[in-house]
């Protein structure tokens, strides 16, 4: 499976933002599982239920089927507790959910949502002791995957991240969604690709193609990828 990751909190004028530029990348990606950070009127990251609601909905609307995720990452807000809250008050639900797990609360966040029949996407970054943190959550095997998060930007080293990362991950009996960042974007999506594991790409990834040329929009990104893939 190839997710789409359309804008992270990147802030460019060829990162989608609004929900119908956002409807419009995933549309355009032709893809079937997006992983998208809803903004307000300003363009700021945010956990409200309003502008999820919208972001949501308006993909929905231009991609019916496509499966839809949403951030809730704490430097959005960094109050588990209102983070739960916020999860509680959603009007309308998305698929499922992000949740790093080396943020303080996790697990209070990941409940709201599976209170609220929300998939949970447990990210558990390279580097942090995330995995041990949610091998030790009793609901662990609830999720929906993990997210394997190689958060090394070197494009020589971060592939042996991921091994050291994926080895942690042994015990999960979860489907696993192996992705990199920035330089480890393309190199992590390769070894992805040769594991048989799901992967992302998009702007929230990276801004470059494989050859180093800048990405005009995430569709280029995604045909790249799926020719990686292929
Ligand atoms: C640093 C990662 N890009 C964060 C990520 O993809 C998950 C989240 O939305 O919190």
């Amino acid at each position: 499976m190839l997710q789409l990751c359309p804008n992270g909190g990147r802030t460019a004028a060829h990162v989608p933002d609004t929900p119908p530029r956002l409807a419009a990348a995933v549309r355009a990606s032709g893809l079937g599982d997006v992983h998208l950070h809803p903004r307000d009127a300003h363009g700021a990251e945010t956990m409200e239920p309003a502008p999820v609601a919208e972001a949501v909905a308006a993909v929905r609307a231009a991609a019916p089927g496509v499966a839809v995720g949403v951030t809730t990452a704490a430097w959005i807000e960094p109050d588990p507790a209102r983070r739960a809250a916020l999860v509680r008050s959603w009007t309308v639900l998305p698929d499922h959910a992000s949740v790093n797990w080396h943020e303080d609360g996790a697990d209070l966040v990941a409940e709201a949502l599976l209170e609220r029949g929300v998939g949970v996407e447990a990210g558990l970054f390279s580097g942090t002791d995330a995995a041990a943190r949610f091998l030790a959550w009793p609901h662990a095997d609830r999720v929906l995957r993990v997210l394997a998060e190689v958060t090394d930007t070197d494009p020589a080293t971060a592939p042996g991240a991921a091994g050291s990362l994926l080895a942690d991950l042994a015990p999960v009996a979860r489907p696993i969604l192996l992705h990199g960042e920035e330089g480890g974007a393309w190199p992590v999506l390769r070894l992805a690709a040769r594991l048989g594991l799901s992967t992302r790409i998009g702007l929230e990834d990276t801004l470059l193609l494989p050859d180093g040329a800048p990405a005009p929009d995430n569709t280029a990104l995604v045909n790249a990828a799926r020719a990686l893939l292929s």
